[in-house]
């Protein structure tokens, strides 16, 4: 049986082109290469799990490739790539700055750096975490970024831009990261699950993708964790069971109970959430979650924001309409409200019931308001007779 390989492994981008949603850092460095204005120094920052590893290599294989194609991309053929791909070249050097992070593993790498390639134009030096190197570390390091030899190159990647010192990053060409967007994720994973000739479900896709929180390295583990419980067939209901998601369903429920004025309904809705073994805290904020998604279906420009299925979205929709806007506005605040006084309430479960009973009567008052606002002779001047 052929060893099993982790997605993220299986399918790290080989070429520019193959990444995704980083469109503005992958164009950039084409444009560098064609144009030979290649920095010597860069800074890639951003949330894990979104490629920069991933754009250094490529740009190291790409800048070492013999026959490097019109659209600047490496040839995978060349004696150079296939080394690189083999992870065999002498040209690549990468540092995780996490767990190597003293004076002496910063002096063996720039004490290596004095050395020319022997094939190949450039030397590429990858540091890994490099808010992580000591301070001592740093300052080794700083006279290397300073006066590299012709042939060297650094890509320093973080997650923490704001504890790089100044000094090392005024000598860095920045390139920011961005999370991947849910659909870019979604794509990604149905892609790689048509390669493994896996059927999944679009929405069973989207919750993991949702739950990777832009990070397309989550994306890929999460999905494998999902392909191991449910095998080739990945449905929208295992993923939720699987995952312990406090689905959507809750949600509509919810709000169908608050619209409804059925406050039975939804004190028992949170007993059930309880029941299921949720945090309580995550009920709230999926919540307001829940709110600011009926809230931009109001709009046909901003219900775009929503990143979820067709389908999901279709409900959202649907449910929009029987919500007031003035009453989802009003219920986020008060939801808003509960999460942000959650810690410091007591009793965090009657802390919740509160609000459930607040929200319960909203809808009614909003109306009333309004009938009241609107000053005619109808029925809410009866009600305060
Ligand atoms: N933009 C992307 N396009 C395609 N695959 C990606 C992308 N980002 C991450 N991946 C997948 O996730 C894996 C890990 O990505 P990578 O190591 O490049 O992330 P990173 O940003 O360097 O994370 P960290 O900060 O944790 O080191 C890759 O092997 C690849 O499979
Ligand atoms: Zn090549």
């Amino acid at each position: 049986m052929e060893n099993f390989v982790v997605s993220a492994r299986k399918y790290r981008p080989a070429t520019f082109r193959s990444v995704v949603g980083q469109q503005h850092v992958t164009t950039t460095l084409q444009n560098a290469i064609v144009s030979n204005h290649l920095a010597q120094a860069f800074l890639f920052c951003g949330p894990r799990g979104v490629g920069k590893t991933t754009c250094a290599r490529i740009l190291a294989k790409t800048i070492n490739c013999q026959n490097l194609s019109p659209e600047t991309e490496a040839c995978d053929q060349c004696d150079s790539c296939r080394s690189f791909n083999q992870n065999a070249s002498f040209n690549v050097h990468e540092l995780d700055a996490a767990s190597n992070n003293s004076v002496e593993d910063i002096r063996s790498l720039v004490e290596q750096v004095r050395y020319a390639p022997q094939t190949g134009k450039y030397k590429i030096y990858i540091i890994d975490e490099v808010h992580m190197l000591s301070n001592a570390a740093f300052n080794a390091f700083l006279k290397t970024l300073e006066e590299p030899p012709s042939y060297a190159i650094f890509i320093l990647a973080t997650t923490e831009r704001h504890k790089i010192i100044p000094t090392i990053l005024s000598r860095c060409q920045i390139f920011d990261f961005n999370r991947i967007r849910v659909d870019d994720i979604v794509g990604h994973l149905g892609y790689i699950a048509q390669q493994e000739q896996i059927t999944a479900e679009p929405d069973a896709l989207h919750l993991v993708a949702q739950k990777a929180d832009g990070a397309l390295r989550d994306a890929l583990s999460i999905f494998d964790q999902m392909v191991t419980f449910s095998g080739n067939s990945l449905r929208y209901q295992d993923v939720v069971q699987n995952l312990h998601i406090l689905d959507y369903e809750y949600y509509f429920r919810l709000v169908d109970f608050l619209v409804n004025e059925n406050l039975s309904g939804s004190l028992l809705l949170l007993e059930e959430i309880m029941q299921n073994g949720f945090d309580l805290h995550n009920f709230v904020v999926g919540a307001a979650e829940h709110l600011r998604g009926l809230l931009v279906c109001k709009d046909p420009v901003t219900v775009q924001l929503l990143e979820v299925s067709e389908g999901i979205r279709a409900r959202y929709v649907q449910q929009a309409q029987t919500a007031p806007l003035p009453f989802l506005l009003s219920a986020l605040n008060l939801v808003s409200q509960c999460d942000r006084e959650f810690k410091q309430a007591k009793n965090q479960r009657l802390h919740v019931e509160l609000t459930l009973m607040k929200l319960t009567y909203l809808n009614g008052a909003v109306q009333f308001a309004r009938e009241l606002g609107a000053g005619s002779n109808g029925e809410a001047k009866k009600k305060v007779a």
